[in-house]
């Protein structure tokens, strides 16, 4: 690349020559990027060249970006290593997290370090189901029940129809919600180590066509926002989407005086009255502390879909002390859409974040990657809700941030 070639290719777009995002068609990736930062440092006067020093070829992020200009940079660490007993992640691990919000880590640290000295966390996935719930318009409500009753009767032509695109993903459900003269079809898939939401769309687009050629309904939009992507929803909560996950630990008693600086029953009080009465009269989805924090960190880090943070927040913590006074804390989460493969897992700095935890690719068998994914991020999530709780047990919240966040 020279300044040159940038120079040109930003002086075309301003004589309407190219338009802003043809420019890769003209010049090599990074050239393309320098032209756009020049054309914005132009026009807005902002200086982009720490926004233009990113450490890979902006071809790598090609199928990820259009309008390239340069990367953001977000800190990059890790917590643990963390001891954990999965169904398919097991062994002691680094956990990679990116933030930029001092005095995460140190509290994720010290849930793991918690969880190390109960001998690690266990970590289960229940349910791998990614959906698309495509909206048809019928002429009433007789006609939509006949497709309902058609779509029960003929899941296996559907099946036939999605998995012809897909050589990894497998229809598992289809089923049909009524709305007067409205139909949804939630279309529910394993995916495998695919995050899955391109492959279950394309999956669903074939199996619409038959529904179309067969029935008198027609498709008004592949997402009818039943499925649901990216907001929060309670059908996620309930049904899951992604990976439903969970993790859980016993900490004994001298743990939580000695590193969590606190006691079982106050940690068990906090979460009753803050997880769940808090969040029950908030009307909230969530019934956690701060779930959300672990799965964005590591989703930034692995290179997830970051909008899909909202479902990752819908999750429930439970405390209790057992009968021996130790102190019992479980973290379910209902919907965490992940993927070791496609999407930004393949990005380089992304790639080797998920090569800190054995998991870049297609897993062996495929979908065990995800899987181990989904049961790492629960273990970062119940690390931090441990954590959490206990300084809003011991009241030093705003002094933890106060010293490490500002
Ligand atoms: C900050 C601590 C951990 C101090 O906690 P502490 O107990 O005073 O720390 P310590 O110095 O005694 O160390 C205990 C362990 O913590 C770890 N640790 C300690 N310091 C560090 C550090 N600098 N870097 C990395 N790890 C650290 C480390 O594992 C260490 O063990 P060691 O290795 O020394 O044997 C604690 O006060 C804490 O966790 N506070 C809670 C902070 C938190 O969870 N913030 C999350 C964000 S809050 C938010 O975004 C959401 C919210 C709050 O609005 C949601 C809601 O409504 O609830
Ligand atoms: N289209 C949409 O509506 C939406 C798209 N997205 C975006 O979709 C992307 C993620 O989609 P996703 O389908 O996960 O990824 P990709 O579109 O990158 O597709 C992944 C492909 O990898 C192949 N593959 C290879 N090995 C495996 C394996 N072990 N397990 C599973 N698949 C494997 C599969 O091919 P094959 O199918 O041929 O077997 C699969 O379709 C993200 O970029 C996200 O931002 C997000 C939300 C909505």
């Amino acid at each position: 690349m020279t300044d040159t070639d940038a120079e040109e290719l930003a002086g075309r777009v301003l004589d309407g020559d190219l338009r802003l995002y043809e420019l890769e068609e003209h010049a090599d990736a990074d050239t393309a990027a320098a032209a756009r930062r020049l054309l914005v440092e132009d026009h807005s006067g902002a200086d982009l060249s720490v926004s233009g020093d990113y450490g890979f070829p902006a071809e790598a992020a090609d199928a990820n970006i259009e309008n390239m200009l340069g990367a953001v940079q977000i800190p990059l660490g890790v917590v643990g290593p963390v001891a954990i007993d999965g169904g398919v992640i097991s062994g002691e691990h680094y956990l990679p997290m990116a933030t930029t919000e001092g005095a995460l880590l140190a509290s994720v640290n010290r849930g793991c370090a918690a969880l190390n000295t109960a001998g690690g966390a266990g970590a289960r996935v229940l349910k791998n189901r990614m959906t698309r719930a495509p909206a048809f318009r019928v002429a009433d409500v007789a006609e939509a029940e006949a497709l309902s009753s058609w779509v029960r009767d003929n899941t296996e032509a559907l099946r036939e129809a999605a998995e012809s695109t897909t050589s990894h993903g497998e229809l598992k459900e289809a089923t049909p919600y009524v709305v007067g003269n409205t139909v949804f079809v939630r279309f529910a898939y394993d995916t495998k180590d695919a995050m899955g939401m391109n492959m279950a769309t394309i999956a669903t687009e074939e199996a619409c066509d038959v529904i179309e050629a067969e029935t008198s309904a027609s498709l008004v939009a592949l997402s009818g926002n039943l499925c649901t992507d990216k907001k929060p929803a309670a059908i996620n909560a309930v049904e899951g989407r992604g990976r439903t996950v969970a993790a859980d630990v016993t900490i004994p008693r001298e743990t939580v005086r000695e590193t969590l600086k606190t006691t079982p029953e106050a940690v068990a009080e906090v979460n009753t009255r803050k997880n769940l009465v808090g969040s029950a009269k908030a009307g909230s989805l969530g019934f956690n502390a701060h779930v959300a924090n672990s799965v964005a960190a590591m989703f930034l880090a692995t290179g997830q879909d970051a909008a899909q943070v909202v479902e990752g927040a819908n999750a429930i913590t439970t405390a209790e002390v057992d009968g021996d006074g130790d102190l019992y804390v479980s973290v379910t989460i209902a919907s965490l859409e992940v993927g070791t493969v496609g999407g930004g897992t393949k990005l380089p700095t992304q790639s080797e974040a998920l090569e800190v935890l054995g998991i870049r690719g297609g897993g062996n068998p495929a979908g065990s990657n995800a899987d181990a994914l989904a049961e790492a991020v629960a273990v970062a999530a119940l690390a931090g809700e441990l954590s959490l709780l206990s300084a809003l047990a011991s009241r030093n919240l705003s002094s933890a941030h106060a010293s490490l966040g500002r």
